[in-house]
């Protein structure tokens, strides 16, 4: 699937640059266009890989290109001012080219949080490709401003985007890591996953076909139900057995016997590991409108009864009638992966918990406006005592 993606804030532009890295190594050609958005000057310079003429600043009359301090109501007021300046940067993408846009953020920030609504809905109203978000959420020892800033982001997202892929960071970060060096980790999970997902089908010419192949129609019509999406992943490197034939000695290249009842088990066994296990949001499988799995891998280790096999457990698993699978083959890869995104997910203890913090925040924000109301009054009132008429 081809995408014109757009990175808004710090978050999202370090994670867009590390898409374009994983679709050069790959050969993926998922990213059609790149566009990276932030009021911070320095967090722009610091891309490597988005092209200096995509690296929109905006805010510039407000902030003067130092960023919004987290302050994502700012954010949103700067985007929509200079909205046209992201839209000058979007005239360059060949539009008709795209399946969809993606707009990737840091829903706890202030710039991506607040301003990748504003973009969205603005995309909306002027294309008819989808628009998609992939929206980070904060780590919970981030504190109060980035929990109430995610829990607004949060639902002014799904409501102006077709459907909100998220990534929850505090489900990631281990312990004792730097910061630093966590992002980046952290960013690879990120890329891998939804480059396999977002990859499938984009089978150029001459390239291996997918023996059941997942194209952008499948993608599209998974994330049509809206809402929030989360994506499953599990993977397992491939013991490959090798056999010294007469064509592999001539090409150098090892033929390999596979046998196709452990093709199908490591099939279904991938599939269950991938929804079981660490999702990038978590959440309750059941209840879950659409899904998607993708699996990934040398075309030998892929077959049909496997992928049927494994769609078929993640219908029972979801309850969804509507689950769809196909193969992305990759010969280069030295392993088996299998992802599964989860579309139109209900229950979410993350995101109820998010919600419960935002108002317990909005409440403290304003018994805060209260008292400090209240002390300005009796201030007022103190000072009004004490002060002797002049005349
Ligand atoms: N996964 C991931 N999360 C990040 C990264 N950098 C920052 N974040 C998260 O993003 C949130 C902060 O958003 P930023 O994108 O830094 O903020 P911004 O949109 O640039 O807004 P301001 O800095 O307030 O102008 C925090 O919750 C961080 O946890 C990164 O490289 N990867």
């Amino acid at each position: 699937m081809k995408l014109a993606m757009i990175g808004f804030g710090q978050a999202g532009g370090k994670v867009l640059d590390r898409f374009l890295e994983y679709d050069r190594e790959q050969g993926s050609e998922i990213v059609r266009a790149a566009v990276a958005v932030n009021t911070a000057k320095a967090d722009l310079m610091g891309l490597e890989n988005i092209p200096e003429e995509n690296r929109v600043l905006i805010g510039q009359a407000r902030v003067k290109g130092h960023g919004v301090g987290a302050d994502n109501e700012l954010g949103a007021e700067v985007a929509e001012e200079d909205i046209d300046e992201v839209q000058s940067a979007i005239d360059n993408i060949p539009v008709h080219e795209v399946d969809a846009f993606l707009i990737i953020a840091g829903l706890g920030g202030g710039t991506g949080s607040g301003g990748g609504p504003v973009l969205a809905k603005h995309l909306k109203r002027i294309y008819t490709e989808p628009v998609y978000a992939l929206g980070i959420l904060p780590g919970s020892e981030e504190g109060g401003i980035y929990t109430l800033n995610a829990a607004r982001s949060f639902q002014t997202f799904v409501r102006e985007t077709d459907n909100l892929l998220v990534f929850d960071n505090d489900n990631w970060r281990q312990s004792g890591e730097s910061v630093e060096s966590g992002y980046a980790e952290i960013n690879r999970e990120i890329v891998e996953r939804f480059g396999i997902l977002f990859g499938a089908g984009e089978i150029r010419e001459g390239g291996e076909v997918a023996e059941s192949v997942v194209d952008s129609s499948e993608v599209i019509n998974t994330l049509a139900c809206g809402g929030v999406s989360t994506v499953g992943y599990a993977s397992e490197t491939l013991d490959r057995e090798r056999k010294g034939g007469l064509l592999s000695k001539l090409t150098g290249e090892a033929e390999e016997e596979v046998d196709s009842t452990s093709t199908t088990n490591r099939i279904t066994s991938l599939v269950r590991k991938g929804t079981l296990g660490r999702l990038t949001l978590p959440c309750e499988v059941g209840g879950t409108e659409r899904a998607l799995l993708v699996l990934a891998g040398p075309p030998k280790y892929l077959n049909r009864k496997g992928i049927e096999r494994g769609r078929k457990w993640v219908e029972d698993e979801t309850g969804s009638m509507e689950v769809r699978g196909g193969d992305y083959p990759r010969s280069r890869s030295e392993k088996v992966a299998s992802v599964v995104l989860l579309s139109g997910v209900t229950n979410v203890p993350r995101i109820k918990e998010l919600q419960q913090v935002a108002v317990e925040a909005q409440e403290n924000i304003d018994d805060l406006r209260d008292a400090s109301a209240e002390n300005l009054d009796q201030l007022v009132n103190d000072n009004d005592d004490e002060l002797e008429p002049l005349f």
